[in-house]
């Protein structure tokens, strides 16, 4: 990552802690520009702002403790205020691919139950349509040979995903197919075939999901808000 896009990674990171207020549950996205957000809001903490939040990954666990954020989970609590989370894509309609760090189905669980969500990033996530970036899908490792066939079925190369020659093990215990789609013309109807075949756990497709983006590049970081929500 160049030294630029992590800037603007960090302008957007610390941009979205401006929506937290005292006394929220926050839902804590995963990523290099999540990162941002969980320092600046551990400052915050430690000058004695009381949250508490939910993370979405094994990774930003370690981050929101190492910034001494106190955490709660879904044992406690079944609706949080806000969730701040990364994204691979955006198109224009507000849909998002996410997953690239594996966090997808933890990522989606923590969005889903918020009553807010805003996605940090650095512009070269926007895009016309979805699909340039393949679309991770967590799936069983049992019998992910015969779900990739038929995830090939649907006009996707699907790649299993690997880390320094083994297998990629989601947080959940799964493993990730990379699907190489290069253009996703209808990402609802896709996710919905993907979701009904026996094997996929989840899509990195979160659709209708987003309230607002915040969007750093050259000069700016943009505040974009759902027009319909
Ligand atoms: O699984 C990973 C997540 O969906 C991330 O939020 C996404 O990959 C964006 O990450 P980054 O901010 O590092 O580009």
């Amino acid at each position: 990552m160049s030294e630029q896009v992590n800037l603007f990674k960090k302008a957007a990171g610390e941009k979205a802690v401006e929506y937290i207020k005292d006394g929220m549950i926050i839902g804590l996205g995963s990523g290099s520009t999540v990162y941002w957000t969980l320092k600046k809001l551990g400052e915050l903490v430690e000058e004695g702002l009381n949250v508490k939040g939910i993370p979405s990954s094994l990774r930003t666990e370690g981050w929101a403790k190492e910034f001494k954020i106190p955490l709660t989970d879904f044992s406690e609590v079944q609706t949080l205020d806000i969730a701040i989370d990364g994204a691979d894509e955006i198109d224009p309609d507000f849909n998002l691919t996410k997953g690239g760090g594996g966090s997808l189905v933890r990522e989606k669980m923590v969005d889903a139950h918020s009553k807010k969500l805003i996605i940090v990033a650095d512009e070269s996530k926007m895009v016309s349509q979805l699909g340039e970036f393949p679309l991770p899908v967590e799936v069983l490792p049992f019998g992910w040979e015969v779900t990739a066939k038929k995830i090939e079925a649907l006009g996707a190369k699907p790649v299993l995903r690997e880390r320094e020659d083994s297998i990629f093990i989601s947080n959940n215990g799964n493993y990730i197919l990379d699907c190489h789609f290069h253009t996703i013309a209808d990402p609802k109807k896709l996710h919905h075939e993907l979701k009904q075949m026996l094997g996929v756990v989840e899509t990195g497709l979160f659709i209708d999901m987003t309230d607002t983006i915040i969007i750093a590049g050259q000069n700016e970081v943009k505040v974009i808000d759902h027009p319909n929500k």
